[in-house]
């Protein structure tokens, strides 16, 4: 079994460390990096898992699973870009940055992998989409599928794609939270005790996931059942479309698309 290194186990890479524990993947065989001592002890401590310096956990392990902010990844693959032989696969969790960015810092041939997953791997419900980067094989791409399937589902989608998919999949929790907030104050402002708001609305909430997952239907399908003529649905959608919640959506993952581009493009 190869040997997976998470370089900036902040968030993300705790719940790919966590998930690759879950999953069976031998503790001995996962090294993690932390850039604060007490993060390090942290994280040796909960999981049972090796801390080390990057440069060791560069030299030691197959995979290097990189999540760190891309705002960081530069100053990372200055201190170890030199010493990851083409024998390592480099699979990147960063929102924006490229494969070629990787590739332009590591020794020629290392393969590299983007992939974009989301914070749902903490209950193993992750969408994680996988692209081949340079001198990526069809190899390097199953061992990507295996490290992120046990977190969720897996998609392959060509790298143009990923900033795309970064603002639908890889933000998407986001914005469905501020969704159940924003209906959960409505419930406070209809006069509900806010504990009651909070469980109708999760609830409803994980049923309609559930249901569209499930179901197989499509959402307009799934909506038109709720609406009844002249009833209380359709008075809400109105009000819904009249705010421009839709034209919102298109807006704001336009805005979530362009500004990972940004961020490629001020770490070049
Ligand atoms: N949050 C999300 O929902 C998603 C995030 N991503 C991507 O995942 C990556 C990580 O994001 P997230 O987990 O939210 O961010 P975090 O800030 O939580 O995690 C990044 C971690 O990297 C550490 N770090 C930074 N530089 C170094 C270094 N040189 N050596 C060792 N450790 C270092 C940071 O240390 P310190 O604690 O000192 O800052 C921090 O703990 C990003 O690239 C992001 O684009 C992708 C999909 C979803
Ligand atoms: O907000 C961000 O930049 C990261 C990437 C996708 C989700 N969170």
């Amino acid at each position: 079994m190869q040997t997976v290194a998470v370089l900036g186990t902040g968030k993300m890479g705790e719940l790919v460390l966590s998930g690759l524990l879950r999953s069976g993947w031998p503790a001995d065989r996962l090294l993690a990096t932390a850039r604060r001592a007490e993060r390090a002890s942290d994280l040796s401590e909960k999981y049972g898992v090796a801390v080390v310096g990057n440069a060791e956990a560069a030299d030691k392990a197959d995979i290097l699973a990189v999540a760190v902010k891309p705002q960081d990844a530069g100053t990372l693959f200055d201190e170890i870009g030199g010493r990851v032989g083409a024998g390592k696969l480099v699979v990147s969790l960063c929102a924006g940055l490229t494969t070629g960015f990787f590739a332009a810092r590591l020794p020629e041939g290392t393969p590299v992998v983007r992939v974009m997953t989301n914070t749902p791997a903490l209950v193993d419900e992750a969408m994680t989409a996988i692209s081949a980067g340079p001198h990526a094989t069809a190899e390097h791409l199953d061992i990507a599928e295996q490290m992120f399937k046990p977190l969720g589902a897996t998609i392959r989608v060509p790298e143009s794609q990923q900033d795309a998919v970064t603002a639908l999949s890889g933000s998407g929790p986001a914005y469905f939270y501020l969704l159940v907030e924003s209906m959960i104050e409505a419930g406070v402002l209809l006069g509900l005790p806010r504990r009651t708001a909070h469980e109708l609305i999760v609830q409803t909430a994980v049923g309609s996931a559930v249901m569209l997952r499930d179901s197989g239907d499509h959402p307009v399908k799934l909506r038109e059942a709720v609406t009844s003529p002249a009833g209380t649905t359709i008075a809400a959608i109105r009000e819904l479309e009249n705010h421009g919640v839709r034209a919102a959506m298109l807006t704001a993952l336009e805005a979530a698309r362009d500004r990972a581009r940004q961020i490629a493009g001020e770490m070049k």
